[in-house]
């Protein structure tokens, strides 16, 4: 059930909609999404798909990675933006990050444990690919209800199929004070939908649309689903695309983990003509997701709450 008369994102349970497309539930949990998309771009979501154990070994794999050394962790290169290993930087100082291409493909993942241990770690490899597979359900399963309830049921299979998964794992040091310090600057996600997870250390807080900020606390049980950019601009900004950021106090480490649908190299991001009418009139020129990545990333004053904006907005 949503939970009702707050202010806040509701908890949204898709343990009964696995496999039921046509179901009761299946409506009910549609139709909270549809609303909490609309007015908060986003939810927590209790789905029992990823396994309680296997989200316990993932949060043990973070910590084993960003344990390793330093000139270990930095073996993970990537010539694509926000891949591979990313240090502190003045946007995210107490962050680290490794990106991960393809998480619910074994190989892709094997390849990291190979860059990070000699002999590889195929625990590692298991947990990461096992959580990425799974995770990657909901993130179809949501979409699936957002192009429904739009009545864009005709984009579905080229829609679904427009994108790979991503995980980014991360860290956060704890600041080592009672003061509130910042993990990661105020930024809108660029992908289409990011499901997140964290470890029982709080840190995500969420902009409503009346300017408050709010906590998300971490709770074992629930995910984080999250508008982004292409999505925002693909539904023509009949989806809100919320501001978040990480804010940090005291001395414990949080890991937080990302799944992040990706449109697939080349593919151009344009509303369906359902999208557009009268009262909503285009936002976005089409734009090529990759392009817009690169210039991004390319552009050291860039602004991470208004970047689609400023790249092809109309
Ligand atoms: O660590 C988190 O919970 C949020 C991270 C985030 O916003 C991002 O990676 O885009
Ligand atoms: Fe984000």
């Amino acid at each position: 059930m949503g939970s009702i008369g707050q202010n806040k994102p509701p908890v949204i349970d898709f343990s009964e909609v696995v496999g039921k497309p046509r179901s009761a539930e299946w409506v009910t949990a549609r139709e909270q999404v549809r609303d909490a998309l609309i007015k908060y771009g986003c939810f927590e979501a209790t789905f029992d798909g990823v396994p309680m154990d296997t989200r316990k070994a993932l949060l043990g794999s973070l910590k084993e990675l960003f344990d390793l050394p330093l000139e270990t962790k930095l073996r993970n290169s990537s010539d694509k933006p926000f891949c591979g290993y990313n240090g502190p930087s003045h946007r995210a100082p107490l962050n680290e990050s490794i990106g991960i291409d393809d998480a619910d493909v074994y190989n892709k993942v094997d390849g990291i444990s190979m860059t990070n241990w000699q002999e590889g770690n195929p625990e590692f490899s298991r947990t990461i690919h096992s959580f990425s597979e799974k995770l990657s359900l909901l993130d179809r399963i949501v979409r699936r209800m957002i192009l429904e309830s739009l009545g864009l049921e005709k984009y579905m299979e080229e829609h679904l199929n427009s994108t790979t998964y991503a995980l980014r794992l991360m860290k956060y040091n704890g600041p080592q004070t009672t003061d509130m310090k910042m993990g990661v600057c105020s930024h809108t996600d660029k992908n289409m939908l990011t499901i997140l997870y964290q470890n029982k250390v709080e840190g995500l807080e969420v902009k409503l649309k009346d300017g408050d900020w709010i906590s998300i606390k971490p709770k074992p049980e629930c995910f984080i689903a999250m508008v982004g950019e292409s999505l925002y601009a693909w539904t023509n900004g009949r989806l809100h695309c919320p501001l978040h950021r990480v804010m940090m106090t005291g001395n414990d480490a949080r890991y937080s983990v990302g799944l992040f649908s990706n449109p697939k190299a080349g593919q151009m991001i344009k509303a369906p003509d359902e999208m557009v009418d009268d009262d909503h009139p285009l936002l976005f020129k089409p734009f090529d997701y990759n392009q817009f990545i690169e210039s991004y990333a390319s552009q050291p004053n860039r602004d991470p709450e208004t970047s689609l904006k400023a790249y092809c907005g109309i």
